[in-house]
């Protein structure tokens, strides 16, 4: 049974999926109101009111998964998620209708200042000279990144007749001739824009882009709108410019600080504001919860989720492809972990054949999860491995090379540790499994599953025998064994698999016989 705690205010509607969900229990409060019981949840859907902090993420050891019914994480703290193993979505495109058409009508509304113009027809005045507006028609519309929002305002901007000029370092030529936008730099658009609205997220980039430094590029008489994130717009550097007339108007659906109290931009006859309303439509609130329902549905069922932010964003045919070699990715990792019992510094996974074809980054994250399981208390996965590893200074890289390998695919595992280094190679064989083809450059077979011990011997006669015998005293009985050598009398190794674990005074019995050099249980 698995616990989701629905801490913001969702649609009903939307939540169905997982309210009629056969094994799983919704509780919907906040996460402040839950203390008792966070414990417990293995999933949170949140939308921008709860803060999900490092604090509220430790407090839930059983989360896996923290979904947002909506576009902005800046409420989550992806970091601590990442470090805590938590897997982050959010729902990125349920609400973009909504909040183009939202800033549309701010925009028109700024223009034609029609909230002014309602407050003094209700206060019995018929005033139509204070409130001449302005044409969108023939205007220019700078817009500061043109991701999803950004695009649908693009559209709707030219359907008015406004010529679009867009400012995106990350928008290539092709796409702005699609959609026919001018690419400007953000001073080529701050310079001829007469209206300038941002749909950016909030980052170190763009926390006061629009502010001290570039408001006096701007034309006099300038419209600015912010239904982004607050901050985008620096709010305090605003004040001098409506105070001398040089900006026009400015509408503002996000602040700073949610809810503003006493604002002073709100004393401006030409400030307009909205309570964070972007997203706030039935059709919105519809799709993205129902979009998070579905995805952590998905998710806990095992399934794979495209609308993650802190893991890399697979299809659900690419996920089915590199299954079976993320598997053996993870088990190759693990069981050189439990062989290598000393300090590492760098991992390196080599893919050959038809597995370096396939969206290899997935698969090295998890051989890296694999690695770090049996040496980090905290939950390793997907999600936190490479991070974790970095801040155990051990670097990882991978290569995707021509086969030589001599199998359909190949994955070959090195890691470099304080004094030796160890070499791992495993394929997967189409309705057979996975297989361990090679140990430290020993052609070896097995399936690495179970209680395993690897030992490296010196070839000799007897100690094969020795262990048999030793074994059969303790009355364990040997489900597989592979031995290997590179040349007679020379090092040599065996790999030996059992239906339980073997005890440590067992272990140590073993280790005494003459000519083995060192034994290793191995636990998958
Ligand atoms: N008001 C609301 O209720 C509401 C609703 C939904 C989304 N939003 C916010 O709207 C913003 C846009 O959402 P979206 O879905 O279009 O996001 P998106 O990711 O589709 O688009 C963001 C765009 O910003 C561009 N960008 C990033 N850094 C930039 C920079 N330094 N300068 C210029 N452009 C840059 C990106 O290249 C991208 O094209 C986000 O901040 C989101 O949180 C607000
Ligand atoms: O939850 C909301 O209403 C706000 C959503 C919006 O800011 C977003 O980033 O998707």
């Amino acid at each position: 049974m698995y616990r989701i705690l629905v801490s913001d205010s969702m649609s009903a509607d939307g939540l169905q999926p997982l309210l009629a969900a056969e094994n799983v229990e919704v509780v919907q409060k906040k996460a402040s109101e839950a203390a008792e019981e966070l414990h417990t949840f293995h999933a949170l859907l949140v939308r921008s009111a709860t803060k999900v902090t490092d604090e509220l993420i430790a407090k839930m050891p059983s989360l896996k998964i923290i979904a947002r019914a909506g576009v902005g994480i800046d409420n989550i703290d992806l970091d601590a998620a990442t470090k805590h193993g938590v897997v982050v979505i959010n729902a990125p495109d349920g609400n973009t209708i909504s909040t183009a058409e939202h800033t549309f009508a701010m925009m028109t509304s700024l223009l034609r200042h029609i909230p002014q113009a309602n407050v003094s027809v209700k206060s019995n005045e018929w005033n139509r000279t204070a409130f001449v507006g302005t044409e969108l028609y023939g205007k220019t519309l700078g817009i500061v990144g043109l991701g999803r929002i950004g695009t649908e305002i693009a559209k709707r901007a030219q359907a008015f007749g406004v010529n679009v000029l867009v400012f995106d370092p990350f928008l290539t030529r092709d796409r702005a001739a699609k959609i026919s936008v001018k690419n400007a730099s953000l001073d080529e658009l701050l310079e001829q824009a007469d209206i300038i609205t941002v749909h950016t997220p909030l980052t170190k980039e763009t926390k006061g882009l629009i502010g001290a430094k570039s408001l006096p590029k701007t034309k006099k008489g300038v419209y600015l709108l912010n239904c982004a994130r607050g901050g985008i717009i620096d709010e305090e550097a605003l004040i001098p410019f409506l105070e001398n007339g040089h900006i026009a108007g400015v509408a503002l659906d996000v602040f700073e600080t949610e809810p503003p109290v006493d604002h002073p931009l709100l004393a401006f006859d030409n400030v307009i504001a909205t309570p964070h309303l972007g997203a706030s439509t039935k059709e919105a609130q519809l799709n993205v919860a129902a979009q998070v329902a579905q995805d952590v549905l998905h998710f806990l069922d095992g399934k794979m989720v495209t609308t993650s932010v802190n893991l890399p964003t697979l299809t659900k045919e690419v996920f089915e492809k590199i299954q079976p070699f993320y598997k053996l990715a993870k088990k190759m990792g693990n069981v050189i972990s439990q062989c290598m019992k000393e300090p590492v510094n760098d991992i390196s996974i080599k893919y050959e054949g038809s597995v370096a074809e396939l969206e290899t980054s997935f698969i090295t994250k998890s051989m890296i999860a694999g690695f770090l399981t049996p040496r980090v208390a905290s939950n390793v996965n997907e999600v936190n491995a490479g991070m974790i590893a970095k801040e155990r200074g051990i670097s990882f890289s991978e290569k995707n090379t021509s086969n030589q390998s001599g199998y359909e695919n190949c994955i070959t595992v090195t890691i470099h540790g304080d004094q030796t280094t160890f070499e791992i190679k495993g394929t997967h064989i189409p309705h057979y499994g996975e297989r361990i083809v090679g140990i430290n450059s020993f052609n070896i077979d097995f399936y690495p599953s179970g209680h395993l011990i690897y030992i490296q011997h010196t070839d000799k006669p007897g100690v094969i025998g020795r262990v048999g015998r030793i074994l059969g005293d303790h009355e364990v009985n040997i489900a597989t064994m592979q031995v290997g050598r590179k040349n007679a009398g020379g090092e040599a190794i065996m790999m030996l698999s059992f239906d339980r674990s073997l005890d440590d005074a067992l272990l140590t019995t073993l280790s005494e016989i003459d000519d083995i050099v060192s034994i290793r249980a191995i636990e998958l």
